[in-house]
């Protein structure tokens, strides 16, 4: 097993300007843009690999549009993901209620996608909680229920970013790993060893 590869599909979604760009720029390079905000068209693709104990993880990150009039390309894009990163900005309520757009899209097209709420520009809300129009404590209740997990991020600072994405890789890790196990049990379900296939092909 040590020898083992992950290669999976993340897709970031949300609505435009909530930062999905900023985050993988941070996790990717390390680095937060300044300068006048430049929408994304279409989508990006950036790969990452991720050490999980004595396994590497290769994330593959689809950096989607998040203005509706690529809506439909994005979907293109979530296909065969196994793991969605679903953004909003803790200063923006209404970036919130397209949360719920794409959960409810997730849960009707990409089954086998697991799902991360990420709450962005944490670090405006701390430096003014005035600023907060989403509640954490809401966010949470909604997770549980969606059997979610929930980060507030920051991309300025880089606080939780690293974690987000570490836990992202250690998910698909796991999920190969239990898939792998179960492969070489007596139980070799024809739909999982195929489940198991896309993940590492991806
Ligand atoms: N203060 C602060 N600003 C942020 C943060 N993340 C992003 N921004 C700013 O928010 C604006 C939008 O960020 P992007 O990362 O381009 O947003 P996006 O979600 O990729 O936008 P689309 O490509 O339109 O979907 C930019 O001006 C960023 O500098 C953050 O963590 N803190």
């Amino acid at each position: 097993m040590s020898g083992h590869r992950v290669d999976a599909k993340v897709v970031m979604l949300g609505k435009e300007s909530v930062g999905k760009t900023s985050l993988v720029e941070r996790f990717v390079h390390h680095r937060f843009l300044v300068g006048p905000y430049q929408n994304t068209i279409g989508a990006a693709f950036v790969a990452r690999q991720v050490q999980v104990g004595d396994k590497v993880v290769t994330l593959g990150i689809w950096d989607t549009a998040g203005s509706e009039r690529y809506e439909a390309m994005s979907r293109i894009y979530y296909r065969g993901a196994k793991a969605a990163i679903v953004c909003y900005d803790l200063t923006d309520s209404s970036s919130f209620l397209r949360v719920k757009f794409w959960v409810k899209e997730l849960h009707n097209c990409e089954e086998h996608c697991k799902i991360y709420l990420c709450g962005t520009k944490n670090d405006l809300v701390e430096s003014d909680r005035s600023m907060r129009q989403v509640d954490y404590h809401d966010v949470q209740d909604f997770a549980d229920e969606i059997n979610a997990q929930l980060y507030e991020t920051s991309s300025k600072t880089g606080c939780n970013v690293d974690e987000l994405f570490q836990k992202v890789a250690e998910d698909l890790n796991s999920t190969a790993f239990q898939l792998i196990t179960e492969e070489k049990g007596v139980d070799l379900g024809q739909k999982k060893n195929a489940y198991f296939y896309s993940c590492c092909n991806h």
